[in-house]
């Protein structure tokens, strides 16, 4: 039999782009009977009550947790530690304690000495957004056909893992459970070093307009544009990823690096075999990626459960 996805009161502490999807989706998907949110500022609460989305908006996490029966960090992964010291007076028994930070690892490390006896504490990591942020870049279409990656503690209660798991399947999400390192590990190249990556060729090309006085950024080609989109990002949430993965994400720049000087190699020996080969085998590969991204989950999952479509 199926676990039912349905929670009494879920708090949401921070209201941006995740935060703000997991509202709407659950709204959309009548996962919660009540759903309560912080927001600190007063222009940030006055603009989500104006959204009306969620029933209650309340300036303290304290607040926000009262009662709750699913608690979900959708906040900084620095900030999660202190949050969860800030709450963990205020949480009901029984209560499920989750995140959705894009690191596991520190995240476990800082937030779990906190946690009274008797609630569950059930990491997780929606592999899913976008280079946007704050109360109004969320969607409730945003985790369908993605991956949500759960990381639950040795000896966590079963029941409260296959709750939450149920709660992101309805948001359309298909859920993993993995160790935390071996996440911090996977995510590291498959999500950490692209937005470095991009954050520094922006940083280059931008002291290469101001040295040669050329238009590099104005003239930028669509190559620069596709590849440089996650440079946008939020600059927080990007601090506070590579603070808290810095061994999993030095470990893959180590790599990376190597891989990078075999093509530099290549190029200045005019090795044009060993470019084409690799790019042949790169391009397969990354054309493997995007059928996979591609199958007709997100069209099958809108067909079941009601109105979500997938943005293009
Ligand atoms: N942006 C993405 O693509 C993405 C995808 C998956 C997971 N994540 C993770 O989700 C988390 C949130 O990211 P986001 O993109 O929603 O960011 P966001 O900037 O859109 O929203 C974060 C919100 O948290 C609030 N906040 C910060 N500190 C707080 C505190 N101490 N108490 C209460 N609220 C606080 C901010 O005011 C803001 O409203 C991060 O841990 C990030 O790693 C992000
Ligand atoms: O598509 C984007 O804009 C993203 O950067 C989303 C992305 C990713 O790297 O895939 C970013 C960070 C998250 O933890 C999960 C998803």
């Amino acid at each position: 039999m199926s676990t039912n996805p349905h929670f009494q009161r879920v708090a949401l502490i921070g209201f941006g782009l995740i935060g703000g999807s997991i509202a709407r989706a659950a709204k959309l998907q009548g996962l919660a009977s009540e759903i309560v949110t912080t927001a600190r500022s007063e222009k940030t609460r006055a603009r989500v009550i104006e959204l009306g989305i969620v029933d209650k908006v309340v300036a303290t996490n304290a607040e926000a947790v009262k009662d709750a029966d699913l608690v979900i960090l959708c906040i900084p992964v620095g900030a999660c530690g202190p949050v969860a010291q800030e709450i963990a007076a205020h949480l009901k028994p029984g209560a499920i304690i989750s995140d959705v930070g894009s690191v596991k690892g520190a995240v476990v490390k800082d937030m779990a000495p906190h946690l009274p006896q008797g609630v569950h504490f059930v990491p997780a990591h929606p592999v899913a957004g976008t280079e946007h942020s704050g109360p109004d870049s969320g969607f409730a279409e945003l985790f369908i056909n993605r991956w949500c990656i759960l990381t639950p503690p040795d000896g966590t209660d079963a029941g409260a893992v296959a709750h939450l798991r149920a709660f992101w399947a309805a948001m359309g999400a298909k859920v993993e459970v993995m160790t935390p390192d071996h996440h911090d590990l996977v995510l590291a190249i498959t999500s950490h070093l692209p937005h470095l990556i991009a954050y520094t060729i922006v940083g280059t090309a931008d002291e290469l307009a101001q040295v040669t006085e050329s238009e590099v950024i104005k003239f930028s080609a669509g190559g620069f544009r596709d590849f440089t989109r996650i440079a946008a990002s939020d600059p927080t949430m990007w601090r506070d990823v590579f603070l808290a993965n810095k061994e999993a994400v030095l470990e893959m720049l180590g790599t990376f690096t190597e891989d990078l000087a075999k093509l530099t190699r290549a190029i200045r020996r005019g090795d044009g075999d060993a470019l084409f080969d690799h790019f042949t085998r790169t391009r397969a590969i990354r054309r493997g990626i995007v059928e996979i991204g591609q199958d007709s989950a997100a069209a099958d999952f809108g067909r079941q459960h009601g109105q979500l479509e997938k943005k293009p």
